[in-house]
C-alpha cells in the first residue's frame, strides 16, 4: 500500500533498522524494488529525482503509485533532492507521499526558511518532509560540491534546525557522497558524529550516497566493456552500525544504475543477434532485484512489514 515517509521511517528509527530508498527511472527498476521488498516482507521507499520527473513525468509516477498501491507492503513515493518549494508542491500534486527540500547549499537561516515553507504546505496535505543540513561531497545532480566545500553536519545545529523547521526526517552529511567514487578505498564514515546527532534528536535520520558499489559488479561492468575508475562505495558494516544510531532512510541509486547497465551490456555482448527488449531489460530487472535484496538484508528491514 502507498503510505507516507513517516509511516515507514518512524518505526524504522524506533526499531533501529534502515529502509532503503531507491531511485527509479522506469517500470523495470520500480518492479525490481517493490516486488523484491514484497517477497521479503520489507517496507521500502521509491524515490524520483527532478531528473527522473523530467524523464518519466506523471507516467512514471503513476507506474510507481499503481505498483505500490497493489503491493502488500508499505511503500512511499519520495521526491529526491527537491530544489525548490515549487518543485516539492508539484511532486505532491503528482501524488508523491514524501518530499525532500534540499536547501543545504544555502546558509543556515535560508535553509531553515525554505524548509519551513515546504513543511507547512506538505503537512497541511498530510505529506512527510525530508530536509538536509550539511553538505555531502560528490556531485548532487544540480550542484557540484567538491571536497573543500563539503562540510559535515554539526550536531547542535541539527537540533536547532529540526526545532525551527519541523522537518520529519533529516539528511545529514557524515562522510558519504553521491556517485561511484566515494573516496580512495573504504570511505570514512564519521560514526561518532552520527551517534552524537542520534543522541540529541528523535526524528529519523537519512544517509545519502549509500551505494555499496560492489567490486563484483564493478568487475563485470569493466569485463562487459564499461569504463570506470577505481570506484568505491559504503561498506555494509558502516551502514549496519549507522542504522543502530538513528539512520532510518538509506539512499541508493548508483548500485541500481551499475547493475542494470552490467546486465544490459552482458546480454548484448553475449547475444549479438538479440533484439527483443524483454531479453535485455528482463535480466536488468533480475540483477537489480539481487541488489535490492542485498540492501534489504544489510539494513535489517526484512520481515518488518
Ligand atoms: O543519495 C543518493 C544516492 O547516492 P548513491 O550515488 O550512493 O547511490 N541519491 O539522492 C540519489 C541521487 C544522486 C545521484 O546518484
Ligand atoms: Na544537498
Ligand atoms: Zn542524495
Amino acid at each position: 500500500m502507498l503510505v507516507t515517509g513517516n509511516d515507514i521511517l518512524v518505526p524504522a528509527r524506533a526499531g533501529r533498522y534502515g529502509v532503503p530508498s531507491f531511485n527509479t527511472n522506469n517500470m523495470e527498476i520500480t518492479q525490481a524494488i517493490i516486488h523484491t521488498a514484497e517477497r521479503l516482507r520489507s517496507p521500502v521507499m521509491v524515490q524520483m529525482s527532478e531528473g527522473a520527473i523530467k524523464y518519466g513525468g506523471q507516467d512514471l509516477a503513476n507506474i510507481v503509485k499503481d505498483i505500490a498501491g497493489r503491493a502488500t507492503i508499505p511503500v512511499a513515493l519520495h521526491l529526491d533532492h527537491g530544489s525548490s518549494y515549487e518543485s516539492a508542491l508539484k511532486a505532491i500534486k503528482m501524488g508523491f507521499t514524501s518530499v525532500m527540500i534540499d536547501a543545504s547549499h544555502h546558509p543556515f537561516e535560508e535553509n531553515v526558511r525554505e524548509t519551513r515553507r515546504v513543511v507547512e504546505a506538505a503537512h497541511a496535505m498530510g505529506i512527510s518532509v525530508e530536509a538536509e543540513l550539511g553538505r555531502l561531497g560528490g556531485i548532487e545532480e544540480h550542484i557540484v560540491v567538491d571536497e573543500k566545500d563539503a562540510f559535515l553536519t554539526d550536531p547542535e545545529e541539527a537540533v536547532q534546525f529540526i526545532e525551527q523547521t519541523g522537518t520529519d526526517y533529516l539528511a545529514i552529511a557524515i562522510g558519504t557522497s553521491h556517485g561511484a567514487y566515494k573516496g580512495k578505498g573504504r570511505p570514512y564514515i564519521d560514526h561518532a558524529r552520527i551517534e552524537k546527532i542520534a543522541q540529541l534528536t528523535t526524528i529519523p535520520l537519512v544517509a545519502h550516497g549509500s551505494s555499496g558499489v560492489p567490486a563484483e559488479i564493478v568487475g563485470r561492468f569493466r569485463a562487459s566493456g564499461g569504463e570506470i575508475g577505481d570506484a568505491a562505495g559504503i561498506a555494509d558494516e558502516d551502514l549496519q552500525r549507522a542504522t543502530g544510531h538513528g539512520i532510518a532512510k538509506v539512499n541508493v541509486d548508483t548500485d541500481l544504475r551499475l547493475a542494470s547497465t552490467v546486465a544490459i551490456r552482458e546480454v548484448l555482448q553475449q547475444n549479438p543477434k538479440e533484439f527483443d527488449p524483454r531479453k535485455v531489460f528482463g535480466p536488468a530487472r533480475d540483477l537489480m532485484g539481487q541488489i535490492v535484496e542485498h540492501k534489504l538484508r544489510v539494513l535489517g528491514s526484512v520481515g518488518k512489514a
